[in-house]
């Protein structure tokens, strides 16, 4: 069967020259809900804009259920976007908004209705189908793009930061009702966004841009736990980096000499050899802070054979979470938390403590 839809080597160069995506390969399920994430300036929103047909591609083929569709007038493809300002029409109602989509389209007036009451009541807006949005909450105005872009029924919905104009708390609420609507009406969702929070809750998979290139391309936890590149490692989650030369390969673990002495971690899915440079990813819910008043004999006897010793320099109790402040050997200051039960009251600021952790909970990789 074919995939959804399929970048294959898509590239785009502004006609100024500016190379903004390169060599983009990536296969889409039906009903996948795929987020792009990456630093401004990544990439993510020419991707989303050629995948839409209002950018040119330069390179590259562009399937969507297998047809290539590079040359495509945007109203022609089976997708729909919607813009992170809604662009709604200020001196239209809400229905009158929402059923533009249709009348482009020419459909017969009582089947235009029809799917217009039925998308306004999916998505809780019967009672204000006649009111103006500029009347309306950022909430609600979202709402009307998502109706508006699902009326017209498209295989692939296409969403640029559709939450980054909205507060904290009403972004929450909106994320949860998006997937429960995504997973009801079974439509792909491509989705560019700067939040990884949103990235890792939201989506089946994500795309970690960087430079116009893809860096990863892998299911939240995966991402989360297993980082494959330097980039990945910094830009998702609070992980320290620990680098350092590879000693030796021996029965499935590796030894590294670091500047905080010997560490050891798992084989990188690619092979690595000894002498090669490489770096301890080292998640902060991965660290185990124990202290000064046990030996370092002691620590590694409990945690196993990584133990760094640090300086505790903070430590802040907020509800049943313990913040920790540390400073490692290097200097670097780092910053995780815990949970207060687990350390009760054995560490105190302004001491010295042991870090360690398990090599299971780490990832290497080769630079
Ligand atoms: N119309 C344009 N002409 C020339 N260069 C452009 C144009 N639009 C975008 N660019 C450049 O292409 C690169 C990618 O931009 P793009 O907007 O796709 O990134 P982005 O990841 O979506 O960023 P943001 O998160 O800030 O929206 C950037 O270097 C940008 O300056």
């Amino acid at each position: 069967m074919a995939y959804d839809l399929q970048l294959s080597h898509i590239g785009k160069v502004y006609d100024n020259g500016t190379p903004a995506v390169i060599d983009f390969n990536l296969d889409v399920d039906k009903g996948e809900f795929i987020a792009f994430l990456g630093p401004s300036g990544c990439g993510k929103t020419t991707t989303l804009r050629m995948i839409a047909g209002f950018e040119s591609i330069t390179s590259g083929d562009l399937l969507i259920r297998g047809s290539r569709v590079n040359d495509l007038q945007p109203e022609k493809r089976p997708t729909s976007m919607i813009f992170q300002n809604y662009a709604l029409f200020p001196h239209m109602t809400v229905r009158q908004n929402v059923m533009f989509g249709l009348e482009v389209k020419q459909l017969p007036v009582a089947e235009a209705n029809r799917k217009v009451d039925r998308i306004l009541d999916k998505l809780g807006l019967t009672e204000v189908a006649n009111v103006r949005p500029t009347r309306l909450s950022g909430g609600q105005r979202q709402r009307i793009a998502l109706a508006r872009s699902l009326v017209v029924e498209p295989d692939i919905l296409l969403l640029d930061e559709p939450l980054g104009a909205l507060d904290a708390n009403l972004r929450k609420s909106i994320q949860n009702e998006l997937k429960l609507l995504q997973r009801d009406l079974g439509i792909t969702f491509v989705f560019v966004t700067h939040a990884q929070s949103e990235a890792l809750a939201l989506s089946d998979r994500i795309v970690v841009m960087n430079a116009g290139r893809v860096e990863q391309i892998s299911p939240p936890r995966e991402l989360y736990t297993r980082p494959q590149s330097i980039f990945v490692a910094r830009f998702i989650g609070a992980n320290t980096l620990i680098s350092g030369k590879v000693r030796n390969v021996e029965g499935g673990a590796v030894s590294l000499d670091t500047p905080f002495g010997a560490l050891v971690a798992e084989p990188p899915a690619a092979s690595i050899t000894t002498g090669a440079s490489a770096s301890i990813v080292l998640p902060a819910e991965a660290m185990h802070v124990l202290p000064g008043s046990m030996s370092e004999a002691e620590v590694r006897a409990k945690h196993g054979s990584n133990v760094v010793p640090c300086q505790i320099t903070r430590l802040q109790l907020v509800g049943h979470i313990l913040q920790i402040g540390m400073t490692l050997p290097s200097g670097e200051s780092v910053s995780l938390e815990g949970h207060a039960d687990k350390y009760r009251d054995s560490l105190q600021a302004g001491t010295a403590g042991f870090v360690a952790w398990n090599p299971a909970d780490t990832t290497l990789i080769a630079q």
